[in-house]
């Protein structure tokens, strides 16, 4: 399923942030966002999952083919982390969890309120929900905060599992995962600066 952006420009507080995107996401292909602290990738991201609107192009992906993971983990704390999958396998119309624990090496924390989680199991956790969506172009955003090395390399073999699925991966990211991936930096596409100063967008903090 093909993700395609044409002349796309993305805003914050009604102000444009980056401006003149056009790219296309295919089966199988992972696409790294880089660019600097505010650049503009998670506006991006969140307008690609459908959380914002664009301030003017065209977004085009097969309705409800997206996944998004934002930088919260999203996770309900007064919930076990098999409930808080089997939650989200349900919102998304799927069946087994056990893949997706295995993935991320939570089976041994699996009746652990997600509340009682480190900050890496979370994020382990939060990850792990991307793989009980069913979708197949993954978006997200600087993924691998609060991960050890080796959760590191299980999310990308995740990916690379995806990917080899016939899925695609749109990651904002400042670290290598290691992926056989193209970079897109969104530091071309950046809106003038001062454009931006006094915007406010307080809805969507
Ligand atoms: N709620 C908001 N209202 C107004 N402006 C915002 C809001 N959120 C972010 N911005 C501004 O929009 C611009 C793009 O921010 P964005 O979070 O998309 O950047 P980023 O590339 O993801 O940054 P980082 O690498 O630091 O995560 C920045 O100038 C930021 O200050």
């Amino acid at each position: 399923m093909t993700l395609t952006i044409r002349d796309l420009c993305v805003a914050r507080g009604g102000v444009p942030v980056l401006d003149r995107l056009s790219f296309a996401l295919v089966p199988g292909q992972a696409l790294i966002l880089r660019g600097p602290n505010g650049s503009g990738k998670t506006t991006l991201l969140r307008t690609l999952a459908g959380l914002q609107p664009p301030l003017s192009g065209h977004i085009e992906a097969a309705e409800e083919s997206i996944a998004y993971s934002s930088h919260s983990d999203g996770l309900k704390s007064m919930l076990t982390v098999t409930e808080n999958l089997r939650f989200w396998a349900d919102v998304f119309g799927q069946g087994d969890i056990e893949p997706a624990l295995a993935a991320f090496s939570l089976s041994p924390l699996r009746d652990r309120m997600a509340g009682t989680l480190s900050a890496g199991q979370k994020r382990r956790l939060g990850l792990a929900r991307m793989l009980v969506t069913g979708r197949p172009i993954w978006m997200m955003d600087e993924p691998t905060v609060s991960l050890d090395v080796d959760a590191v390399v299980q999310f990308a073999s995740a990916v690379s599992a995806h990917l080899g699925a016939g899925g695609s991966a749109l990651i904002a990211t400042h670290i290598d995962l290691g992926l056989e991936a193209e970079v897109f930096d969104v530091t071309p596409y950046r809106a003038a600066l001062d454009a931006r100063a006094g915007a406010s967008d307080e809805a969507f903090l």
